[in-house]
């Protein structure tokens, strides 16, 4: 955190009424960098806005002058203090830049074969599914169904922000992005945009349709955030350019421009689906020259999987400012490939975040993204016997929180712990019901409601991070969505799996 304390302005005192949370923040706010903070207290507003941090902050040392007492001398607030309990730590919400919500109910189906074969046979029929234009009332249960149960799903795994794709149809994005708001996630609404399917043309649109229902989603969307708050957007969604004509790669290119909204794609995913761009666009250089042409570029484009991409593909994408989310799950499952993550982030420094890309991948949990992109990059240093291609954790958390903040445009906003950004956050608690994770008292940073003089005795500030740091590998590699016992999104506690809140100690001023 790179301010140790800040105060707010007295006047805004009276109409603000905060909470301060207390214990160890752990955050990476920037690639090479991993934050781990005990004793913290973060003060959040009602507005949901991190607007106070005071690091080491100890209640028995009193000082009346500290911005702590001035606080609590003058203000309500909540106060939840976590800090006595080693084994519970704050980190932001994940933020997932690439998933499929239409796909959820096909995970774990479709081993057999590679993508443009697995989009035939599995994703397309199960994408037209909503778009039954027979009876609405069934298409939208189909839909609300599938759609609260992604949106349920990933909050519970810590997701407080992802980038969604839902399907070509309009009606059922519309309420994607309802229901989005109704649990509080934050959302990217990509509805799927594809005028030319040759190969599955029942699964398809016209140019014409894909212009209505664009505006129509546009319009709904604009009027549904609650007022000065955005949760939920557009994001312009060419699938990917093998299913749209140069028509409406252009019109996309656009309508991003004069609306100022983002874009996804997928882009050098599987060989066979390289090879059929070059066939379809002959006048195009590479894939990604395919997206330059129509203007799909820019530092608010998300390209999903990005694995075979040329050394010239890289260079227009970094100059670009585009991003990556990089799919390491999906891309074993359908057998794409392994895409050199390192070289990406270190040397062509590209902006590299995390997708769960469901139903490609099998997991909407992107702590196991955390952990499969860590081994997908160990099986790639095995392969080139270069060790530096190795992802670090701290490379793959920078990747699930401020990369993927970055990825979405919200850099400044969410994932980290700064003053001025949105508290989006999860509440990890190794020591949870029916928690998956072992851990040895001699393990722990500091001992279970110590007393502030016994903690003193005990460890160095940097033996306490090493052992902090090796619970994160215990939590990365054996944890799951039962260590996440609570998640806030702007500030709203969204998931809350603590039953009795005898352990969390509330002070109530
Ligand atoms: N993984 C994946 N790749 C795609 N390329 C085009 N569409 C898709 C999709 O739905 N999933
Ligand atoms: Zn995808």
């Amino acid at each position: 955190m790179p301010t140790n304390s800040s105060l707010i302005e007295p006047k805004a005192i009276n109409e603000i009424s905060y909470t301060l949370y207390y214990g160890t923040f752990i955050h990476t706010p920037s690639l090479k960098e991993l934050d781990i903070s005990f004793n913290t207290i973060v003060g959040v507003n009602n507005l949901g806005v991190i607007d106070f941090i005071h690091k080491n902050y100890n209640p028995d040392h009193h000082n009346n002058m500290s911005p702590v007492q001035f606080f609590i001398k003058n203000r309500h607030f909540d106060f939840i203090d976590y800090s006595q309990e080693p084994t519970k730590f704050f980190v932001p919400g994940f933020i997932d830049t690439h998933i499929h919500a239409s796909q959820f109910p096909n995970i774990g189906i479709g081993l057999d074969c590679p993508l443009l074969d697995w989009l035939n046979n599995y994703t397309f029929p199960l994408e037209n599914e909503f778009t039954n234009s027979n009876s609405t009332d069934s298409k939208l249960k189909f839909a609300k169904d599938i759609y609260s149960q992604v949106i349920e799903k990933t909050l519970n795994n810590g997701t407080t922000c992802a980038s969604y794709f839902t399907t070509i149809d309009p009606q059922t994005t519309n309420l994607f992005a309802e229901l989005l708001l109704r649990f509080g996630q934050r959302g990217f609404v990509g509805k799927v945009c594809m005028d030319h399917n040759e190969t599955y043309a029942d699964y398809s649109e016209t140019f014409e349709e894909c212009i209505d229902s664009m505006n129509a989603i546009i319009n709904h969307l604009h009027n549904l955030n609650p007022q000065d708050e955005i949760l939920v957007k557009p994001i312009i969604t060419p699938r990917f350019a093998p299913v749209c004509t140069r028509d409406l790669l252009f019109f996309l290119g656009q309508l991003s421009k004069s609306h100022n909204l983002p874009i996804q794609t997928h882009i050098s995913e599987n060989e066979k689906e390289i090879e059929l761009v070059h066939d379809l666009f002959p006048d195009c250089e590479d894939y990604a020259s395919v997206y330059n042409k129509h203007n799909l570029l820019g530092e608010s484009t998300i390209l999903a999987h990005a694995i075979h991409l040329t050394k010239k593909e890289r260079k227009i994408i970094k100059q670009k400012n585009c991003s990556i989310s990089h799919c390491p799950t999906s891309n074993t499952f359908i057998s794409s490939g392994e895409a050199p993550i390192k070289k990406y982030l270190y040397e062509d420094e590209i902006n590299v975040s995390l997708g769960t890309d469901v139903s490609g991948g099998f997991d909407s949990s992107i702590l196991a993204i955390i952990k499969h992109c860590i081994l997908v990059s160990h099986h790639l240093a095995m392969k080139t016997k270069n060790q530096k291609d190795k992802l670090s954790i701290n490379d793959a958390l920078f990747m699930a929180t401020q990369g993927g903040a970055q990825a979405v445009g919200m850099a400044d906003q969410i994932g980290t712990f700064e003053l001025g950004k949105k508290f989006d956050v999860q509440l990890i608690d190794l020591k949870s019901e029916d928690s998956n994770v072992d851990v040895f008292d001699w393990q722990l940073p500091f001992k279970e409601h110590h007393t502030s003089i016994e903690n003193h005795k005990s460890l160095s500030k940097d033996e306490q991070s090493k052992k902090m740091f090796d619970l994160l590998g215990k939590w990365i590699f054996s944890g799951d969505d039962r260590n996440c016992v609570k998640v806030w999104c702007n500030g709203r506690l969204v998931v809350n799996k603590v039953r009795y809140n005898h352990d969390d100690r509330w002070v109530m001023c």
